[in-house]
């Protein structure tokens, strides 16, 4: 077994895309939780960048326990020297220098001939080791570098003292096999390589940044440099999450090569890059996608429902994402229908099944995606002549709240025609004015879910309230919106109480021993 170290660059090349750069707090968070993750290095910033990126690396390196943490520096003195100032603190420091080896990126962008490029990364790596033993070296520009020169500048940078060497396929022109044979040349033909350890860092212009990784990994490079989402510049880098499941899930394929990381951590990390730099990935990015462990397809939700592993290759709890989803929609069969329906308290004949399949596929052709309100509804429609009406209609209700006040609420409404009225007090405005409902109606539902959430970030939000309530064994749920949240959430308990009472003299009247009369 041999370990691939993991090399977390999100704080670095991540945050280099244009829109995710982060706050020194932000960073420090997001550094914690690497560390959770189980990264090897993080790449914390880049000290010479600003004053703020100083900070962040330098807090990092205080705070953060675990993990190695590396500032990247050009290979010149003074970021050097920024960087083995800001990482001071840290108990495990990486100084990261790098210099482009290519052709076109010396001639144009440093304006410097390849003997003084040669000259340059040795001096910056003898210079990095003044700081630390633990020093890596980039070859910018790797893949576009002429062979003979780059093996030149690695075999310099090891006799100078660097631990790591970093090859980064910068512009994202690599393909696998191709890269492949690029460490393979450089383990074959570097005669001190052997000293170093070889990293990779790869970048998405062609979408084969893992890839790319994946195929380095099997011919010899025991680091790979990755982010979080395979944010970074232009179309991103390597990301980590899928470099570290092919590794796990092929692990036949790769052949005895493990990475640390805590791979239960990964949604987690995902989701906190994407709240503090306000950036969501796609639906059906491979392994945190919010379609990663989703099926709305008959087919694959019937193979699914037998057995996970007929259309998952990993499960949902090894990447710490809450679970598989089954969703409904135009697509989806009978097979899932009947075991939502189930789910929601309704157990159809096979006669009545066909009938709302009939129909849910009718509402499905209209609508994305048909929810659990909507299933009950088709039912309601479909099955229950009994009452046509909603049983509870709300006239009129008021509440009165402040700091010092205790919350009170009167509500006036209809049951089946007859008016009633209530007066309760809670804690808070949203559970007095439920309660005074539930003592106008002399019921007491047991609330199984409740949830409030703001449509759209203004303070004018369209609220949402969504419930799932419990009442004589019947289980119903209800939904309402509203700018007002606590009229948000009167209509969705009222809508989930309609829905549980007629349901439940539904099942009655099916029984035949409908008690007529009663809530
Ligand atoms: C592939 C990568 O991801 S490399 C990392 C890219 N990341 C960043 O650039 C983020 C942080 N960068 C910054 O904040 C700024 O660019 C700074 C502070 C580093 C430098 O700012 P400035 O001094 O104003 O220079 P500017 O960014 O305009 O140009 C880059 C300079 O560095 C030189 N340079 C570029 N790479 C290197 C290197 N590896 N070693 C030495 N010099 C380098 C360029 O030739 C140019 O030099 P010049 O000013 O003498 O012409
Ligand atoms: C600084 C180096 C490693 C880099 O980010 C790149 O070449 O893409
Ligand atoms: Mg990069």
């Amino acid at each position: 077994m041999e370990k691939v170290y993991i090399f977390d660059t999100t704080l670095r090349d991540g945050e280099q895309a244009p829109g995710f750069s982060m706050t020194a707090d932000e960073k420090l968070q997001m550094a914690h939780q690497l560390a959770k993750l189980g990264v090897d290095v993080i790449e914390a910033g880049f000290a010479a960048a600003s004053k703020g990126d100083f900070e962040s690396v330098h807090l990092i390196a205080q705070q953060v326990e675990g993990p190695i943490i590396c500032s990247l520096a050009r290979a010149l003195e003074k970021d050097i020297e920024l960087a083995g100032e800001a990482l001071k603190p840290a108990r495990r420091k990486r100084i990261h220098t790098f210099i482009a080896t290519s052709e076109i990126h010396m001639k144009y962008k440093l304006r410097m001939s390849p003997e003084e490029v040669l000259e340059r990364a040795k001096k910056a790596v003898e210079f990095a080791r003044r700081f630390t033993d633990d020093v890596e070296f980039s070859c910018e520009d790797a893949t576009r570098s002429q062979r003979e020169f780059l093996y030149r500048v690695i075999e310099t940078a090891i006799k100078a003292g660097a631990t790591v060497i970093n090859i980064p396929d910068t512009v994202g022109y690599a393909v696998p096999e191709e890269f492949a044979r690029l460490i393979e040349d450089i383990r074959n033909n570097v005669p001190n390589i052997d000293r170093a350890i070889i990293s990779v860092h790869c970048h998405d212009d062609l979408g084969m940044a893992v890839a790319n990784s994946l195929m380095a990994v099997k011919h010899g490079a025991r680091q790979v440099e990755c982010t979080i989402n395979g944010i970074g510049e232009r179309a991103g880098n390597a990301a980590l999450e899928e470099i570290v499941m092919a590794l796990k899930v092929r692990k036949d394929f790769f052949g005895g090569l493990y990475t640390d990381i805590n791979t239960r951590e990964i949604y987690k990390t995902s989701r906190l890059l994407c709240r503090i730099t306000g950036s969501f990935v796609q639906p059906n990015k491979a392994i945190v996608g919010d379609n990663a462990f989703a099926h709305e397809s008959g087919i694959h939700q019937h193979g699914v429902l037998a057995h996970p592993l007929t259309y998952e290759i990993m499960n949902p709890e090894d990447v710490g994402f809450p679970s598989t989803r089954i969703i409904l929609g135009k697509h989806s069969g009978r097979h899932a229908l009947k075991r939502r329906l189930n789910e929601l308290g309704f157990k159809l004949s096979d006669e009545d099944l066909e009938r709302i399949f009939e129909k849910f596929k009718a509402l499905a052709d209209k609508k994305k995606e048909v929810y659990d309100e909507d299933l009950e509804a088709l039912i309601y429609e479909e099955f229950m002549k009994v009452e046509e009406e909603e049983p509870i209609k709300v006239k009129h209700y008021q509440v009165q709240t402040g700091d010092n006040l205790l919350p009170t609420a009167t509500v006036v409404l209809s049951f089946r025609g007859e008016e009633r009225t209530a007066t309760s007090t809670g804690n808070g405005p949203v559970d007095a004015v439920i309660k005074a409902i539930q003592k106008a109606l002399k019921v007491e539902p047991r609330l199984i879910d409740f949830s409030i959430k703001a449509l759209t970030p203004n303070t004018d939000a369209q609220a949402e309230a969504r419930l799932v309530i419990e009442l004589d064994n019947v289980k119903a749920s209800g939904r309402g919106v509203d700018t007002d949240i606590i009229k948000a959430s009167v209509s969705g308990f009222v809508d989930a109480l309609n829905r549980a009472i007629m349901r439940r003299n539904y099942i009655l009247s099916k029984e035949s021993i409908r008690e007529e009369g009663t809530v």
